[in-house]
């Protein structure tokens, strides 16, 4: 004989299979329908026309998510050969052409589908910027040319232009804190230090910054949901190139046939031209009257002389304001963390010096023996994997670097630590290109977004515990039906 199990009704099963049903239901529709879709992006194209050479950089983000929450992020970059679109002043046409082969490559990243909406911008920086004050109609011919070579292109062009210094500080301290993730999430933000070839940028929030005493170097933000008030300041001439011509016009003012050089390595020798050291706006007031057509230059190595040197092209004593970096430019206290990126970072990283927890004056003291370093050693030790030009002139520019950051802004031993060196942050290079393409796209709002309350696992988390008591106390409702068991087994 045998028992029969009271749940084995037709009642019961069928309730159980109808629930069972209900939660796998429930769960996969949950799933789906919160499923991340397969990722499709969106695109953007930026050329950093800067004054040694022009960079391309093509940013995504997923397509479902332009609307400002989705993260924007550099897909590829591409190095255009030669040097930067000023430089082909004489032959502005060369300058169009010398984008093609990057924008080439840009054709062949972006999915072609895509072309027609992708947005491409050009911006020129400090080379452009003395070129238009030097001769305005090469200027503009540079930009024709430039244009007409884009345009052919299948993407939506959005035209090229030069850019303040204080967009280009601003830009850049919009890129590293976006980057960061310190603007969405309302964090202190970073300060953000470029050094580029013709300019330098220094750009931050300080809390002691009354707008009122210098206009012209603030710049408000509201982006999501707070209220910025970014100083910026950029100086012309004071990228590493154009200061090095100042350095060298400042030991040539005489007109001499030789100079002894502090900032280059002892044995190093070059005969440079009188004509091409004097042709850029930053000096050509400074040319000596009578010199011959070339001069030698000689290294002789001695980082305490280059300083000097480098001092004296900062003015450091008129100041019609509360607080001064140098030249009488105004400059609010110093605050919080500071990312320095562009030449900062290529020079202090060959230099093996980007370790800011190391004492300032232990970082100078390295780099005075890396200077007395004899050139012939120096070329017998990096040639073969850096460009000479760089080489001769590391000494001058981390030289150079330590002056700026310290005579010029006023970091000290003490808050020298708060610098940090990079190149890039989360694999998107820092500058001011990825700023400029979220301002311009409208991607960062002025108020945060509203966002799910809940991340997707916890939704479908909390989905399936409720399916699960539901049915629980679907079964224990029906517990009228529920077959009895009798203590005497049911004979069968
Ligand atoms: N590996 C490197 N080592 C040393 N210097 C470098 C290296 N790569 C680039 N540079 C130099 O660093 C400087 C800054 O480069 P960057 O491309 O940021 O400036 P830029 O955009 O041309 O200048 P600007 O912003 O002033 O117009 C330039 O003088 C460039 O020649």
């Amino acid at each position: 004989m045998k028992e029969k199990n009271p749940w084995y009704t037709p009642l019961t099963i069928i309730i159980t299979v109808i629930g069972v049903i209900a939660i796998v239901a429930l769960v996969t529709v949950a799933v789906l329908q919160n499923r991340p879709l397969l990722q499709k992006y969106k695109y953007g194209i930026v050329l950093d026309a800067g004054s040694s050479h022009t960079a391309l950089y093509i940013y995504q983000w997923p397509a479902e998510k332009d609307n400002n929450t989705g993260r924007v992020e550099q897909k590829h970059s591409c190095k255009v050969t030669g040097k930067g679109i000023s430089s082909y002043a004489a032959q502005p046409e060369k300058a169009g052409m010398s984008l093609t082969e990057c924008m080439q490559e840009a054709e062949m990243v972006v999915p072609a589908k895509r072309h027609s909406e992708t947005p491409l911008y050009l911006g020129a920086t400090a080379g452009m910027r003395l070129l238009n004050i030097e001769n305005r109609s090469a200027s503009d011919q540079v930009f024709q040319a430039v244009e007409k070579a884009l345009q052919s292109f299948p993407f939506s062009y959005q035209g090229a232009r030069i850019l303040s210094g204080q967009e280009e500080g601003a830009f850049g301290w919009v890129t590293v804190n976006y980057l960061d993730d310190r603007l969405k999430q309302g964090l202190e933000t970073t300060g953000a230090l470029d050094l580029g070839g013709a300019s330098t940028q220094i750009s931050f929030v300080s809390h002691d910054y009354d707008i009122s005493e210098s206009p012209s170097n603030s710049m408000t933000f509201r982006l999501y949901g707070n209220d910025y008030n970014l100083y910026t300041h950029s100086f012309l001439c004071y990228g590493k190139d154009q200061v090095l011509r100042m350095a060298l016009a400042k030991q040539t003012q005489l007109g001499p046939s030789t100079i002894l050089d502090p900032c280059f390595h002892p044995g190093y020798t070059t005969t440079r031209n009188y004509s091409s050291l004097y042709d850029s706006p930053c000096v050509s007031g400074r040319r000596p009257r009578e010199a011959p057509t070339n001069f030698s230059h000689k290294g002789e190595g001695n980082f305490t002389k280059c300083q000097e040197v480098v001092k004296s092209l900062f003015n450091t004593t008129a100041c019609k304001y509360s607080k001064c970096s140098f030249n009488g430019v105004f400059q609010p206290p110093l605050q919080g963390p500071f990312g320095a990126f562009s030449a900062y970072y290529y020079v202090m990283n060959f230099l093996n010096l980007t370790d800011t927890s190391i004492h300032l004056e232990t970082v100078k003291n390295n780099l005075a023996s890396y200077c007395a370093t004899p050139w012939n050693q120096i070329k017998q030790m990096h040639l073969s994997n850096v460009k000479e030009k760089y080489l001769a002139e590391y000494c001058f520019s981390g030289t150079y670097i330590l002056t700026l950051l310290t005579e010029g802004y006023n970091f000290t031993k003490e808050t020298y630590s708060n610098i940090k060196f990079i190149k890039k942050i989360k694999g998107s290079d820092a500058g001011w290109t990825l700023g400029y393409m979220l301002n311009l796209t409208n991607m960062i709002p002025a108020e945060a977004p509203d966002s799910p309350p809940l991340p997707h696992a916890g939704y479908v988390s909390i989905v399936t515990v409720i399916a699960v008591l539901l049915f629980i106390l679907l079964i224990l409702s029906l517990r009228p039906v529920w077959p009895r068991c009798s203590k005497q087994p049911q004979i069968v």
